[in-house]
Formats: structure tokens, sequence, C-alpha cells
């Protein structure tokens, strides 16, 4: 069976990350696309050459065209700006939106029937303009975001509870700002609630609640240490996740922003929800029971997605 093809739309420090995980788990080939010269060649050269001594067999090409990417089984788009200490993942709307306008393009044009994973930001809307510029179905294009602050959430509480990650489960929702929704009743220490290792006494209300808000400003507190641009190890992990179960069908149940059609009372927007994702891109939407906070903040988290696809339409009219 020949081997599947990889794309990563953005060669900067995720498509470099993901370049790096998807050539170790062995998931394709990988084409590093960039508008820099240079740098995706670079990139796929230095990896390549890190095959003999991990033993992976993966092609690794970079590209300035987007010939390059024809016929890609999964594209990753990193392509953009990302923020500095002082910006919002807002203010990179404007600069970002006109990058998905060529991504999206150039994917419509040579890898139409790709599964995409947007991670740029700020990412609900711009999964939502890539998905209009590129006009492929629905349920081939999300976004990335859900299972990262979803980690987030996890590592704080295994460190907070003194337990393995891999027994700590947990879900954040909503839009990738900082109205995200950590849910705090459907996370768990190995099946056992929060709210009832609460009671056990295991923890406290305050200290999760200080959880639930470090978790909010995950991205901005890494912003913060690195000065230079933003986290990019976690995140493409996450997305090699969501990549991994389109490609082998595994069907994981992960948070990630996709396109509603009422769910959750949501129309026509892309927002953080748990979903199936197997062979056939976007398999389900899983529809859970908020309670009445959950339910508030996760308005209020759409409310701030809608606002921002307003802008891009106020912004492009070809998307209004
Ligand atoms: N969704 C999430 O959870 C999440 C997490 C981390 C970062 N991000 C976002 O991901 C994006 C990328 O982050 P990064 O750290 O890799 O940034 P980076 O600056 O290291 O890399 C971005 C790359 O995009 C390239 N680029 C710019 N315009 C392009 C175009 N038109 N076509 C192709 N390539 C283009 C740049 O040359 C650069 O190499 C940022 O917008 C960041 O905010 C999102
Ligand atoms: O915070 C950022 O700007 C990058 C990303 O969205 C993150 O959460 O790490």
């Amino acid at each position: 069976m020949a081997r599947k093809k990889i794309a990563l739309i953005g060669s900067g420090m995720i498509g470099g990350t993901l370049a790096h995980l998807a050539a170790m788990k062995e998931l394709g080939d990988i084409v590093l696309f960039d508008i820099a010269e240079g740098v995706p060649q670079g990139k796929a050269l230095d990896l390549a050459q890190a095959g003999p001594p991990e033993g992976f067999d993966a092609d690794l090409k970079g590209a300035n065209s987007y010939d390059e990417i024809a016929g890609a089984d999964v594209c990753i788009v990193t392509a953009g700006i990302p923020r500095k200490p002082g910006m919002s993942r807002d203010d990179l709307l404007k600069t970002n939106l006109n990058v998905m306008k060529a991504v999206g393009e150039g994917i419509a044009k040579h890898a139409p029937d790709a599964f995409v994973i947007c991670i740029t930001n700020p990412l609900d809307a711009m999964v939502w303009a890539l998905r209009e510029f590129s006009g492929l179905p629905h349920q081939k294009v999300v976004g990335m975001a859900g299972v990262l602050d979803s980690s987030r959430f996890r590592h704080f509480l295994a460190e907070e509870f003194d337990v393995s990650v891999e027994d700590v489960t947990a879900f954040v929702l909503g839009g990738h700002g900082d109205t995200m929704v950590p849910v705090v009743e459907y996370s768990t220490v190995a099946g056992i609630p929060i709210p009832d290792l609460i009671k056990m006494g295991w923890s406290t209300q305050d200290r999760i609640d200080a959880i639930v808000d470090r978790t909010r400003k995950g991205g901005g507190e890494i912003v913060g240490l690195l000065k230079t641009g933003s986290a990019f190890y976690a995140p493409a992990t996450s997305a090699i996740v969501m990549a991994e179960s389109y490609l082998k069908d595994k069907k994981r149940l992960l948070p990630c922003a996709a396109h509603l059609t009422g769910q959750y009372g949501v129309d026509d927007l892309y927002v953080g929800v748990p979903i199936v994702i197997g062979a056939n891109g976007v398999e389900k939407v899983v529809e859970i029971e908020l309670n009445d906070s959950a339910k508030a903040n996760f308005q209020t988290s759409v409310d701030a997605v809608k606002e921002l696809v307003a802008a891009c339409k106020g912004i492009d009219e070809s998307l209004a």
C-alpha cells in the first residue's frame, strides 16, 4: 500500500514539530510548505537526516509551490503569524485571514480530498474562514484547540492529584480564547468526576477553580515565557492525535472546533465540541448535557466567536 501524504501548510515552529512527529510515527510522506524560501527545504532535509538514527522511513520534501501538496490525504495549516506578549489571539485576525484565503484556495485546487486541520489563530474564526475559502465539505475541515486546552487541563489536574496523566480525562469546550470552557463535571481521574474527588477531600473547589483559570490562560502563560512566539510542542502533538485518528480510522472522541448546524443551539459556526474523527472526517458531533453554569459560559464563548466571524465578513466581502 502506498504511503499516505501529509501536507503541512506553514513550516514554522509548529510546522517543523508536526513534521518531526509525523515522521517519527511513520504516518506517511511529508511535504512542508511555506512562503519563506529555504525554510521548508532546510527543515525537510534536516528531518530526513534524522531518519537513519531513528529508523523511520518517510520522504520529506520542502516546497514553496502549492503544486507539491497535490493529492495530500491530510493538510495541517499553521500558516500565519503567532502572537507576542501583550497581544491577544484576536489581534492576529486581519493578517491571518488573508493567509487563510491563499491557503484555502491552494488546498481547494491541489488537495480537495484532504482532511484539513486548522491551527492558525484566532482558531475558531480562522477555521470557519478557511472552510469558506476552500469550499471543502464541512466534515473534512476541523480546528485544533480543544485537544490542546484539554491536555493543559489534564496536566494541571495530574499534578494536583499526583497521578499519571494517563488516568486523567478532561474536556475543554467552546472557543479557543480566554472564554473557553473547561468542563469540570466531565473531567475525571480514572472515571471519578472531579466534583466527587473534591467531596472525598482530595482537592478543594478553590484549587480546582485556580486550575480552571490557569487552563484558560494557558496559551498566554507560554507566550509570556517564550516572548518571541507561542507554544508549539503540545499544539503539534495535539494535531497529530487528530490526524492519526483520521488516517487510521481510530474514531477517537476528541474536543475539536467543528462546524455546528444546530447542535448546542449554534448554527453555521465552528466552536469546540466533542466529535468523533474517523475515515470520513467528522463522523459525529456529541452533544453532552451541560449544567447551567457551563451552559452560560459556553454561550459567552460562542458569542465571542460570533463577533470574530462577523469581523471576518467585514474585512473580506466574499465571506459575507
Ligand atoms: N490552535 C491552537 O491551539 C494554536 C496553538 C499554538 C499556536 N497557534 C497558532 O498557530 C499559528 C502558527 O504558529 P507557529 O508558532 O508555527 O508560528 P511561526 O511563525 O513559527 O510559523 C508560521 C509560518 O507560517 C508561514 N506563513 C506566513 N504566511 C504564509 C502563507 N501565506 N502561506 C504559507 N505559509 C505562511 C511563515 O513563513 C512561518 O514559517 C499562529 O497563528 C499561532 O497563533 C494555534
Ligand atoms: O496562545 C497562543 O497565542 C497560542 C495558542 O493559541 C495556545 O493556546 O498556545
